[in-house]
């Protein structure tokens, strides 16, 4: 079973609206430059919630070969939920995913396996896609207790979700102590828990779901050590932060395909 690569720019609390038309085209000229071939890489972009209709209009009226997420929702529909952004304000934005528990908003907001579950239930209502961030911090990694740790959050994660549903999203393992660290993880680190994971989806929904599920590695990718990491089997692509802020860097990852030992 063949899955489409998935390349992920979570540009995080980087770059106004104007600042994020550059990025967008500049990244979009490189990649035509280079001949991009969307059949072979998915690539995504992720900006702060301004710059969200910015980036729209761009990739619409340009006709650009990228798709547009955000970088969480509210659990809930409407109503008096200030400073929060609905499932249903992404979706008349076009937005095709949405990430959800990045663990930066686990660590800063408190976010739980429950209300991550409830924000990926909404999602999923909505046509959303959702990227599920889960993973270790250094602690559990030094405990060498990383994969029931990080099955444990997909398992929260998906509590109640149809194999249909879990089919068609995208789960993003983040190994916490990688993360804008510079530390990134061994290709083989990525495969262990990106296997641990597939095999967790395969015992709860059956093959068919644990061959469809997307798996990305996440932590301190960059054009240098994608080819190895997307090399592993139960790698299906990565959610890039810091290196995505660079057009011409998250152009190479988008493009790993056609680096020399993949080709
Ligand atoms: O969402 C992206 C991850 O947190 C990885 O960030 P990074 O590539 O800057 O390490």
């Amino acid at each position: 079973m063949s899955r489409l690569p998935i390349m992920a720019g979570n540009w995080k609390m980087n770059l106004n609206h104007v600042e994020a038309v550059g990025l967008v085209q500049k990244l979009a000229w490189t990649l035509a430059d280079q001949h991009y071939d969307p059949t072979k890489c998915e690539a995504v972009v992720i900006p702060p919630f301004t710059d969200l209709r910015t980036v729209q209009t761009l990739i619409d009226g340009d006709k650009l070969p990228l798709k547009h997420g955000a970088q969480d929702l509210s659990q809930n529909d409407n109503g008096a939920f200030t400073g929060d952004i609905s499932a249903d304000m992404l979706v008349k934005l076009d937005c095709s995913y949405v990430v959800i528990g990045h663990s930066e908003r686990r660590e800063y907001h408190h976010e739980s396996d429950e209300l991550i579950n409830a924000k990926a239930v909404k999602a999923l209502s909505k046509g959303l896609v959702p990227i599920i961030c889960v993973g270790e911090g250094l602690e559990v990694r030094r405990q060498g207790t990383h994969v029931e740790h990080t099955v444990a959050q997909v398992k929260g994660a998906l509590a109640g979700i149809s194999g249909e549903d879990v089919a068609g999203l995208v789960i993003a393992y983040e190994p916490i102590w990688a993360i804008g660290t510079g530390e990134v993880a061994t290709p083989e680190d990525a495969q262990e828990v990106c296997g641990a994971i597939r095999a967790a989806v395969r015992d709860l929904y059956g093959d068919s779901v644990a061959d469809q599920v997307r798996i990305q590695y996440g932590g301190s990718v960059k054009a240098a050590n994608v080819g190895a990491i997307m090399a592993k089997p139960d790698v299906d692509g990565c959610l890039v932060g810091g290196a995505s802020l660079k057009p011409e860097e998250f152009a190479a990852i988008i493009r790993f395909y056609d680096l020399p030992a993949l080709a």
